[in-house]
Formats: C-alpha cells, sequence, structure tokens
C-alpha cells in the first residue's frame, strides 16, 4: 500500500524562524525539497551547482539549530549559498541568481540580514566570523560568529590567519570545515592528503561515539593536564590535531547529509561554554544530482541544463576561449623553451593551465588557493632562472599585490603573469570583475602592461612575455571567447612598448587599450558616417607607452579619445600624464579618457554592464561629438 502523499513543506518555510518550527524528524524531508528546488532553479539560470548540493542538509541543520541571524552566519566564497538564499526569504527570486536586477550569486550585505558578509573571494569566512564574535563580546551582545569554509578555501594562507587568532573568542566562534574533497578542480597539497587521511582513518563518528567524545571533550569540566594529554591523544586519533594546536576543539569528521548526526554535534556546540570549536563535516560536492555526482567537476560551474538528463546548454560554436588559446600558445612554446613553466591558484581549467599541464605535467604547477605564495614562488622560480607564467586572474590576483610589488617589481625578476577575465566578466559581478590591474600594476617601476585585442593579439603577447627576461611583463585578457580574427600561423614578438595603427583618419584619434577595440572600430565608422575622419591605434601596452605614436597623433588630429576595460588610472592616465608632461596639451587638443565608472557593476550580460559603463561604439561616438560639441548628425552646435 502506497504511503500517502507527504505535505510539501519547503512552501511553508520562508524563514529560518518558520524551519524551526518543524520537527526534527521533518528535516530530511525539507532538505529533499530544498535540493529539489534548487537543481530546477539552477537549471533556468545556471550558476554554481555542485557546491550548494553538497551543504543542503548543512544548511538546514545550522538555520535549525543557530539562531541566525542573530548568529552571524559567514559563507566562504558564497558560491554554495543558494540553498541558504531559498530558506531566508529569497527562493521567490532564486531564477533571477546572477541576472542583471537579480540576485547575486554569493552572499551579499544589501540582500538580506541573513547575509551578515559578502563574499566571492575565498577564504576570508573565519576572519569575518571572527570580528562579528568579538564585536557581540565586547558589546556583550549574544550571537556567535559562524564560518563555513571548504577544503579549498581551507589552503589559503588568510585561513590560518584567522584560526592563529582565534582563541579569544571562546566558544562564540564556530568554524564548519566542509570537507567534500573537491575545489574546482581536485584539491592539492598537503592540506588536502591530511584531510584524506582524517576521513578514511576513522569511521565518521557514530552518534554514541561522537556522542561520548563531544561530552568528554566540550563538557563543563574544566581542562587540566591530563585532560590535555588525553585530548592530544584523541586529536591524534581522530585528526584534529592541526586545528588544536591552533586552539581548536576538533569534532568531526561527521557525516554531513546525516541529519541525525548533525543535529546534535551543532546542539552541542550551540551548548558548549568550550571553544573555539571546529567541525569537520564530510560531504560530497554534487550530492543528490546523478549528473553533477558523476562529473569530474561535480558541476561547479553550471550554464543551463536539463533537469532530467543533466545536459549542459551548448554554447555557440565560434572563436577560441582566450583562456585555451593562452594554455596552448604556451604549451607550444614550452616544447622548445624547457625554462617555461606555469602557475594557476587552484584554477587550471579556468586558466587554461589545464592545457599546458596536459603537454609538461612536470612544469605546471597547481598551488591551491594561494595567490600569494604562487606569485612568490614563481618570483623564486624566476630568480633561477625560470620562465614562470603565473596565470590568476585579474581579480585574484589582487590579492597577491604586496608580493607582485615586493617580491617581483622590486627585484625586477622576470616573472610572467597571463591575466585572465581581464574587464567586466558578467554574471560572477562586481566581485570578479577584473578593473584595476592595468591600475595598480602600470603605476609599478619595470613593470611592462600589455593588453590584447583579441586573440590573434594574445598569441602575440604570450610569446612577447616568454621572450622578455629584462623585468616583470602582464598581459591581459577578457573571459570568454576571441573576437573570429584569424590565427597567427607563428607568433610575432611585439616590440616592446609599440602600438599599431589600425586604420588611418585624420580628424579624430581613438586611442584602444585591450579588447574595447572591436567598439571603437565600429565606432570609427559611424564617425566616418558623419563626416568626421577618424584614426583607431591599438595601444597594446599601457606601459611602456607607445610615447612616439601618441604624440604624432596629437599633434595631427583635433580629438583624441582613449578608451579601456580598466578603472581610472590606467591608459588613459598615463597618456594623460605624457601629453601634460611634454606641453602636448597645451594647443587646445582635445582629449577625452573612457574608463569604467567609479562604482562597482552588479552581474550582467557583459554588453549590458559595458553600455553602464559607457564604453560601447554609440558613447564612443557621443564622446567625441560632445568634445567637439557637434550635433548628433556630426554639424558644430551654434556657440552659445
Ligand atoms: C581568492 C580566490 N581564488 C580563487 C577563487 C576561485 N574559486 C571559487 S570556488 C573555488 C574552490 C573552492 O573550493 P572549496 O572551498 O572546497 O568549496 P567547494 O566548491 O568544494 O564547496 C575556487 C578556487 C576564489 N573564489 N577566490
Ligand atoms: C566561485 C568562483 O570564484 C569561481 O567559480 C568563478 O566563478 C569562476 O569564474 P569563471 O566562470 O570566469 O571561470
Ligand atoms: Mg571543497
Amino acid at each position: 500500500m502506497n504511503s500517502p502523499p507527504k505535505t510539501p513543506l519547503l512552501d511553508t518555510v520562508d524563514l529560518p524562524s518558520d524551519l524551526r518550527q518543524l520537527k526534527k524528524d521533518q528535516l530530511r524531508q525539507l532538505s529533499d525539497e530544498l535540493r529539489s528546488e534548487m537543481i530546477d532553479a539552477v537549471s533556468t539560470s545556471g550558476g554554481h551547482l555542485g557546491s550548494g548540493l553538497g551543504v543542503v542538509e548543512l544548511t538546514v541543520a545550522i538555520h535549525y539549530v543557530f539562531d541566525t541571524p542573530q548568529d552571524k552566519l559567514v559563507w566562504d566564497v558564497g558560491h554554495q549559498c543558494y540553498p541558504h538564499k531559498i530558506l531566508t526569504g529569497r527562493r521567490d527570486r532564486i531564477r533571477t541568481l546572477r541576472q542583471g536586477g537579480g540576485l547575486s550569486g554569493f552572499t551579499k550585505r544589501s540582500e538580506s540580514e541573513y547575509d551578515p558578509f559578502g563574499a566571492a573571494h575565498s577564504s576570508t569566512s573565519i576572519s569575518a566570523a571572527l570580528g562579528f564574535a568579538m564585536a557581540n563580546k565586547l558589546q556583550d551582545k549574544p550571537g556567535r560568529g559562524i564560518a563555513v569554509i571548504g577544503d579549498g578555501a581551507m589552503s589559503a594562507g588568510m585561513a590560518y590567519e584567522a584560526m592563529n587568532n582565534a582563541e579569544q573568542a571562546g566558544n562564540r566562534l564556530v568554524v564548519i570545515l566542509n570537507d567534500n574533497d573537491m575545489s574546482i578542480a581536485p584539491p592539492v597539497g598537503g592540506l588536502s592528503a591530511y584531510l584524506a587521511r582524517m576521513v578514511s582513518s576513522s569511521e565518521y563518528l557514530g552518534l554514541r561515539t561522537m556522542a561520548s567524545k563531544i561530552a568528554k571533550k566540550l563538557g563543563r569540566r574544566v581542562w587540566g593536564g591530563l585532560e590535555k594529554a588525553e585530548e592530544y591523544a584523541r586529536g591524534m586519533a581522530t585528526g584534529g590535531t592541526l586545528f588544536e594546536e591552533l586552539g581548536f576543539y576538533y569534532v568531526g569528521p561527521i557525516d554531513g547529509h546525516n541529519l541525525e548526526h548533525l543535529i546534535p554535534v551543532l546542539e552541542n556546540v550551540r551548548d558548549s561554554e568550550q571553544g573555539p570549536v571546529l567541525i569537520h563535516v564530510v560531504t560530497t560536492k554534487g550530492k543528490g544530482y546523478a549528473p553533477a555526482e558523476n562529473s569530474a567537476d561535480k558541476y561547479h560551474g553550471v550554464p543551463k541544463f536539463d533537469v532530467v538528463t543533466g545536459e549542459k546548454a551548448k554554447s555557440k560554436a565560434g572563436p577560441p576561449a582566450y583562456q585555451n588559446v593562452f594554455g596552448e600558445t604556451l604549451a607550444k612554446l614550452a616544447e622548445t623553451d624547457d625554462r617555461i613553466c606555469a602557475i594557476t591558484a587552484a584554477m587550471p581549467s579556468g586558466t587554461g593551465v589545464d592545457l599546458f599541464a596536459k603537454a609538461h605535467p612536470t612544469r605546471a604547477f597547481d598551488v591551491g588557493i594561494a595567490e600569494q605564495h604562487g606569485v612568490t614562488f614563481a618570483a623564486g622560480l624566476a630568480a633561477q632562472g625560470m620562465r614562470p607564467f603565473a596565470a590568476i586572474y585579474s581579480t585574484f590576483l589582487q590579492r597577491a599585490y604586496d608580493q607582485v610589488v615586493h617580491d617581483v617589481a622590486i627585484q625586477n625578476l622576470p616573472v610572467r603573469f597571463a591575466i585572465d577575465r581581464a574587464g567586466l566578466v558578467g554574471a560572477d559581478g562586481s566581485t570578479h570583475a577584473g578593473s584595476f590591474d592595468v591600475t595598480y600594476l602600470a603605476t609599478l617601476p619595470n613593470f611592462v602592461v600589455m593588453a590584447a585585442a583579441d586573440e590573434a593579439e594574445l598569441v602575440h603577447m604570450t610569446y612577447t612575455a616568454a621572450e622578455y627576461d629584462d623585468g616583470p611583463i602582464a598581459f591581459r585578457y577578457p573571459r570568454g571567447n576571441g573576437v573570429g580574427v584569424e590565427m597567427p600561423a607563428t607568433p610575432q614578438k611585439l616590440e616592446i612598448g609599440k602600438g599599431r595603427v589600425v586604420r588611418e583618419g585624420s580628424k579624430v584619434a581613438i586611442l584602444s587599450l585591450g579588447a574595447r577595440l572591436e567598439e571603437a572600430k565600429k565606432a570609427a565608422d559611424q564617425l566616418e558616417a558623419k563626416g568626421l575622419s577618424t584614426t583607431v591605434a591599438d595601444m597594446r601596452f599601457a606601459k611602456p607607452l607607445d610615447t612616439d605614436l601618441i604624440e604624432k597623433l596629437m599633434r595631427s588630429h583635433e580629438v583624441v579619445v582613449t578608451v579601456e576595460e580598466g578603472a581610472v588610472g590606467g591608459l588613459g592616465a598615463h597618456v594623460l600624464t605624457f601629453a601634460s608632461d611634454t606641453g602636448l596639451t597645451d594647443n587646445g587638443l582635445k582629449v577625452r579618457t573612457m574608463r569604467l565608472p567609479d562604482m562597482f557593476q552588479d552581474q550582467d550580460d557583459p554588453m549590458k554592464q559595458y553600455d553602464e559603463a559607457g564604453l560601447n561604439a554609440p558613447q564612443i561616438v557621443d564622446t567625441v561629438l560632445a568634445a567637439l560639441r557637434y550635433n548628433s548628425a556630426g554639424v558644430e552646435e551654434a556657440r552659445a
């Protein structure tokens, strides 16, 4: 006899306060409904799927046991927060994820009081949760800091800086290590081996064993020498020594999908006077959705997909992805140059280093989520005669800026920086925009800074960088696919500091840097149609500038416009500085710099983001007309 259909529970839960009205034995059904809702939602929006599927039960248990939002729950990276968003009043908008005007794909303070801290860059959660904990302690307010951090994010130094500083928080801080033995790619390094030993050496703590261990460990007894020795021994047994030496009470490993284990552990930790506590939960990335569980990347980041088959929406065939052009080009160059090596910070496929690694496995290094280490590691390689390419997204390179300045630039070491995701990146929004790398690199002495206008230019710049041993050199290129230019049969070594004129004109000169070139060329067509003869130059270098070309164009044109996919302080600033230093702007020359606006832009389709930024062809045309005081027909307006 079939059991009667169960009343849906998810429809009764808008906020955690509703969740806490449920009985514990209803939480399994709720979790199943939550998982299905998330799979359905992401199948329509795309986004980060695998990590969220892995924390469905954990999300339910945390909100059930702890008093959120008074207890401040901080998700590390935040890409796993979709179940959290569904349970915290945002289910009605969950299908707007990562779209213009929709929900962010990460936690965001402005979105909800249940998002006490924004994320997206990894390994910040323990520091932030500690901040909340200590603030409450100082203000004598109730409420903990709770950090949920993945095994991948735990490979970044910042996590240890925070743990090293955490003991002061006592039981106000709870760290939950979500160990699914995955980063974006399989995890690397000693920590992942250590965690794997812990999980494999001891069965997941059964309820009884765990209860007695927790009672012993977190009971109200004051710890003396004997207990410490016992604890140390137990730490060895359960493997939590690393964390216990950092001052944490280690609990685990426990099954992060078993609510009958999770709930009592969290309740014990909640009621304990001891702390800080690190709870080690073991989960499966992609849990509960076979296409995700069975895929190599666990559906870490997916386009829209068919729920039934798991088949992902196919992107239309077109020009090659920049990351693959880089990876393939570098792999080819490395065939005849055994000094070339590549470093990625846990992003092998996103940077194309995976293609390099296939061809040259001994010269490819995945350092984990450790950009700071990666840059200085590259500096060491360069100092000893290698030709290292640090392939790091623009936004993630921000994390290693002091290493760039202190370890690379000051020592003038020939580290090559392959900077992917330059400019606006679309669905990942403001936290991932590559807005600042030209500003923060071209300001540094010794640096060469290039920007590829298309995929052919990327080939040339990769080769140019490989051959450049006189100091640090960076080249940036956008997220996604090229523009469809013909690929060169052989890479060309570019002359350092030299741009190229791609269109001759006489009245207006557009100086383009990087991938705005296509829009610059469209703008030139529109200006010519208005009778305004327009030169377009692809500057190629933000540093050193092609000052001969700039001077020539400034002396022969009425209006000069710079355009770039970067914030103020990039090409435009350097061109203006050169012009003012040399008096080129003394003769009434009209110069306008077009760059990203002084704001953090939310997620949207990249074309719309560049529209909002005012960097598409029509806006370039408008800028020129305004500088000339011409109307939209290209006719001089009557002087007021
Ligand atoms: C500083 C930084 N570098 C790289 C990334 C890209 N990134 C996003 S998620 C992720 C893997 C995170 O692994 P883990 O913490 O184990 O979470 P899981 O996806 O397994 O749930 C990486 C490398 C990032 N967000 N921040
Ligand atoms: C969460 C995170 O930081 C990564 O998954 C990032 O979203 C990848 O970006 P790309 O999709 O541009 O590779
Ligand atoms: Mg992980």
